[in-house]
């Protein structure tokens, strides 16, 4: 259903207010092309309204000639961006930049990161940042996931469809993402609900089968017959099943890059509003679909880059494949049984 602009804007003073926007703080709303200019204007007006100074950072859009697809997470790393040291400058000046065109998996968010500036990345479509409003309580029950994750030193998911991976924890650190930044040097999305790390380099082993229902992105296709990964010393070896495996292997073989089949980041959804089915109801096109990565009690796996917590793998393919009905343990303790979210209890919904 559409959302007003007049009720857009109030979103984003409610979204700004939780990220420490007030009238001793400059937003910069950056913004590209491909930008939603309704998103655009109600970040300007909320940040105005909250006092805050405000400007825009304009950048041209950057499009790589071997990328596919609009999807902003299919090719990762190069962005409009890339190279413009006086845009980031100018970025850097902010308190709080509101990200209308996706610098995530660049080494320049972490650059800008480090110097205290706040990042809120906003760029799905107005309904789903309707549905899918941050919450105090969210913070709290990702916070509570998180102090478990970062004392965690191994991770084990299994499945009844076969699943059985592994991989030890502690070199990178636990990320989290609640829907607002409202810390030095945070990231974060706007709409969201779970958090993650990175598997320590070459741990990662095992199994890992994506059954009937599980989700591909950016290719936004829910699995229709079993795709098997082959993992081991931290890269997918094999990937076998029937067409989607196909078409996942040529995928990623397409960008002649052997780190691609590197593990990303892995954790798990929290947010009981994002939905399974809300992909189903999108055009491809509508966004990044994150109702997809943050559903509550999904494994949420993926592939390629690991800039943003200074790893070496800057690598534009990267895969999110959330899974469901996985039992996911740290350090041989339960945070999720078959899907549903068991421990800490104040991460529960
Ligand atoms: O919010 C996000 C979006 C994409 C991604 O790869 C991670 N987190
Ligand atoms: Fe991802």
């Amino acid at each position: 259903m559409p959302v007003s602009d007049r009720e857009l804007t109030q979103m984003f003073e409610r979204v700004l207010t939780l990220s420490k926007v007030d009238k001793t703080q400059s937003v910069a709303v950056l913004k590209s092309d491909y930008s939603n200019p309704r998103i655009v204007r109600a970040a300007m007006d909320a940040a105005q309204r909250l006092g805050a100074s405000v400007y825009g950072v304009e950048l041209p859009a950057f499009n790589h000639p071997r990328a596919m697809g609009m999807d902003m997470t299919a090719y990762c790393g190069d962005t409009p961006l890339t190279g413009n040291l006086a845009a980031q400058r100018a970025l850097e000046a902010a308190d709080l930049i509101v990200d209308t065109m996706m610098l995530l998996h660049s080494p320049e968010q972490e650059q800008i990161l480090k110097t205290g500036t706040r990042i809120l990345l906003a760029v799905e479509p107005p309904e789903v940042l309707a549905r899918i409003l941050p919450t105090e309580e969210d913070k709290l029950r990702v916070n509570a996931a998180a102090e478990r994750l970062k004392r965690a030193r191994s991770i084990a998911v299994t499945s009844k469809a076969g699943s059985d991976f592994r991989a030890t924890l502690g070199q990178y650190p636990t990320v989290t993402e609640y829907g607002f930044a409202d810390e030095p040097g945070r990231w974060d999305h706007w709409p969201s609900g779970f958090l993650f790390s990175w598997p320590d380099e070459s741990s990662a082993e095992g199994t890992l089968v994506l059954d009937v229902g599980d989700i591909l992105l950016p290719f936004k296709t829910y699995v229709r017959e079993k795709v098997t990964l082959e993992i081991e010393e931290g890269f997918i070896r094999r990937i076998h099943g029937g067409f989607e495996a196909e078409y996942l292997r040529d995928y990623m073989a397409y960008f002649k890059d052997p780190e691609v089949y590197g593990i990303s980041h892995i954790g798990w959804g929290l947010q009981p509003r994002a939905q399974w089915t809300a992909m189903g109801l999108h055009d491809k096109n509508d966004g990044m679909c994150m109702d997809a990565r943050a559903f509550y009690g999904n494994f949420l796996f993926s592939t390629g880059p690991n800039t943003e917590v200074g790893g070496s793998r800057k690598t534009p393919c990267h895969m999110d494949i959330p899974l469901r009905g996985c039992d996911i343990l740290l350090d041989g303790e339960p945070v999720v049984l078959a899907g549903d979210v068991v421990a800490p209890e104040a991460s529960r919904a």
